[in-house]
């Protein structure tokens, strides 16, 4: 995925400045930063959605299709899979969760394992159970594997580990990454953590008041931060990238 020159507003109010990213296709990009950065409606903008923020300029290149995101009614090309950072936006509380998992197996058609992709992320069947009578991090684990179902080349998730206790979030993680590995698909995840970036991802892009301040390779970003926000996240840390191990800033 390119993204040239993305801004978008809400009400008027900018939340998206001038956004320009690659995603290569065997990238795992975090996007981080603070609350109100702007980490979801890039997401959102990405796969498509125009609510609550409406793209205003920008051109993004899926797949080499671009598309225009400003257009009414632009189309966004088949290929991505979102999962939002509440099970609440994901599935229909009135419905039991097999209606809904049997609901997307038959639009998909039997494109994936389905008691496999639930027994690799340590999930039961869901029974006869609504989408309540599961926790939320089960819940947030079962829409993955909903949104994996359909095989996608680029995964979108945004806060994966929200709901999850750091034990199953790193299970999940680590999942996603062989699973990303396996079926060829890049990730974009969206986080606050930075050590959860610095665990998983190949790239990080770093956002402060709608702007991506710094982006570029997780262990140069890590180590050799360029501007004062990225200087001030990383100081005195630690960090375990997925290329190297101990990076020691
Ligand atoms: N429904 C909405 N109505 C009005 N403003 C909104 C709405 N949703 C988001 N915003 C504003 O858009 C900006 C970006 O929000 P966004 O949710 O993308 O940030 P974020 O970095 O994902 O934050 P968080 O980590 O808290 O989820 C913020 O200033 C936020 O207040």
């Amino acid at each position: 995925m390119k993204i040239d020159a993305l801004s978008a507003e809400i009400g008027g109010r900018g939340v998206l400045y001038d956004i320009n990213l690659e995603v290569g296709p065997d990238d795992w990009l975090a996007i981080v930063g603070g609350s109100g950065a702007g980490k979801s409606t890039l997401l959102r903008a990405m796969i498509g959605l125009r609510r609550p923020a409406v793209p205003t300029a920008g051109t993004i290149d899926f797949d080499g299709t671009p598309y225009t995101v400003t257009g009414r009614g632009a189309a966004r090309p088949g290929g991505m899979a979102f999962v939002p950072q509440s099970p609440a936006h994901g599935f229909d509380p009135l419905r039991r969760l097999r209606w809904q998992l049997a609901q997307l197996q038959r639009r998909l058609g039997a494109r994936s394992d389905v008691a496999a992709l639930l027994d690799t992320l340590a999930l039961p069947d869901p029974g006869p159970r609504y989408p309540h009578q599961w926790s939320r991090g089960m819940q947030q684990r079962l829409l993955l594997a909903m949104a994996l179902m359909g095989d996608p080349r680029l995964l979108l998730l945004d806060e994966p580990t929200s709901a999850l206790d750091p034990v199953v979030a790193a299970r999940v993680l680590q999942e996603v990454g062989r699973l990303a590995e396996q079926r060829g698909f890049a990730v974009v995840m969206v986080t606050h953590d930075l050590a959860l970036a610095a665990r998983y991802a190949t790239r990080i892009a770093i956002m402060e008041g709608g702007r991506i301040v710094e982006a570029g390779p997780a262990a140069a970003v890590l180590t050799r931060p360029a501007t004062p926000y990225a200087r001030e996240l990383v100081t005195h840390r630690h960090w375990h990238t997925a290329e190297t191990q101990h990076v020691a800033v």
